[in-house]
């Protein structure tokens, strides 16, 4: 069993590094698919989730090459041999399930098992399938596996209920090799979309609008290779943001778009902290207790709701009283508790969460109930009094890279334990 220990009370200081963006590398490997030709992805975050993918890439035939040392990983696509990649690699990750768009845009069949729910919510994927559906593909489900068969996809006007973002990257991949044009309307705005879209491009799709509502897909005969650098990721930039706030720090974010950390910084500000922006990195310095500030999480270029965990352990210390809102998914407090046993005041009405920021945290044993909950408790334990145990860090290793290793460059006092 593995946790991660922290005496919390060190100011952090120092430079950090942004990674890669998981949420950009692992559709972008699952595109990969849609290629016979190599697919070179540089500087990629090792983490637990881009192994999943790409254990889910190897199980249906793929070649997988990842350089350890320089993060760089070649893809090819050239052996698509299996239709079904295996439940127990599927169930790992919801992620797995972008694998279907690809196979059913190149080889017109996937059985896939269903992604079911999650600690954060039921997360159902009817927008992916209403999506599918409508570019002529035959889907069905049963015995806990969703089938997909088509001859050949064929472009269609599509409308998302909600600004799903895997949906949008599902149908987005699978028109890409679809007859004639697709529109695909609300779609999800996030830079995560961008990316892929600009990596599809490169491959030699056409796709135009990602990044707004409306995103228009003519369908190509066939794609390349490409060589393709990930956009940093936006929610490691916020929970180091939010570190360098809390324990008062002054520490350099490097590698990170400022476009993509508006909500984050906007945030900051109203909460007193200062930050000083240069194009490609920030640095926050926070002088002062934070101030409470109320947050609504909404979809891109809202706040998102992968950063409001850790925005609750920041307003746990904040002067005065918070609300936040959490409008994407319906379960994603489960955090609560735990931050909780660290003597944070925090109550939730339906999707609110009041919170009565206290003058300190106390360490605690917890556990991570799911990635940005396990993010919240270690920020959590870097500014609380005393020492804090967080279990179940596997949640954590899911979507930061080194987090131990950044911290402990940063000055925090942090270590990971195998008992
Ligand atoms: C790998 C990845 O990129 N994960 C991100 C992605 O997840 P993911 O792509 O799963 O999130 P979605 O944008 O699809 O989900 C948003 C909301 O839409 C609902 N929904 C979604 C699809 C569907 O078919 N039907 C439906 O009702 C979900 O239950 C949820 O309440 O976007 C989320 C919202 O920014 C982030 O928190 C996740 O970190
Ligand atoms: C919810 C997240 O990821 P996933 O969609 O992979 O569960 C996240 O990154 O916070």
């Amino acid at each position: 069993m593995e946790k991660i220990k922290i005496n919390g009370g060190n100011r952090l200081t120092g430079k950090v590094k942004i990674s890669a963006a998981k949420n950009s590398v692992l559709p972008i490997i699952a595109a990969a698919l849609l290629s016979p030709y190599e697919c070179i992805l540089e500087d990629i975050p090792l983490l637990d989730d881009v192994d999943v993918i790409c254990n889910v890439m190897h199980s249906l035939g793929a070649a997988i090459d990842i350089e350890r040392n320089s993060g760089s990983i070649s893809i090819k696509s050239d052996n698509i041999n299996i239709l079904e990649p295996p439940y127990e690699l599927v169930r790992r990750m919801r992620a797995s399930f972008l694998v279907m768009g690809p196979m059913l845009s190149r080889f017109g069949r996937i059985k896939i098992s269903l992604p079911g729910g999650c600690n954060i919510g039921t997360r159902p994927i009817d927008l992916h399938l209403k999506g599918f559906a409508a570019l002529g593909a035959e889907v069905t489900m049963g015995h806990g596996y969703v089938e997909a068969k088509c001859n050949k996809l064929k472009g269609a006007k599509i409308y998302l209920d909600f600004p799903s973002v895997g949906a949008t990257e599902n149908i987005m991949m699978a028109a890409v090799l679809a007859d004639g044009e697709t529109t695909i309307e609300n779609a999800a705005e996030e830079p995560e979309i961008v990316d892929l879209a600009n990596f599809l491009n490169s491959m030699g799709a056409s796709i135009i609008g990602a990044g707004t509502d409306t995103v228009k897909i003519c369908g190509v005969k066939e794609l390349n290779g490409t060589k393709h650098q990930v956009i940093p990721d936006r929610i490691e930039a916020g929970t180091y943001m939010v570190a360098a706030a809390l324990t008062h720090g002054d520490v350099i974010i490097e590698n990170i778009i400022l476009e993509h950390i508006r909500p984050m910084i906007a945030k900051l500000n109203e909460a007193g902290i200062t930050i000083i922006e240069e194009p490609t990195r920030i640095r926050v310095i926070g002088k002062n207790r934070p101030k409470a500030v109320d947050i609504k999480t909404m979809p891109y270029p809202g706040f998102p709701t992968d950063m409001q965990a850790q925005f609750m352990a920041l307003m746990s210390i904040a002067e005065g009283t918070s609300i936040i809102t959490e409008t994407v998914f319906e379960n994603r407090f489960m955090h609560v508790t735990e931050l909780k046993r660290m003597s944070a005041d925090i109550k939730i009405d339906g999707r609110s969460a009041v919170i009565e920021g206290k003058n300190k945290l106390t360490g605690a044993k917890v556990k991570a109930t799911d990635l940005r909950a396990g993010a919240a408790l270690i920020l959590a334990g870097l500014v609380a009094e005393g020492t804090t145990e967080i279990f179940d860090v596997h949640h954590i290793d899911r979507g930061y890279v080194d987090v131990v290793g950044k911290f402990k460059l940063l000055g925090a006092d942090i270590e990971r334990i195998t008992e």
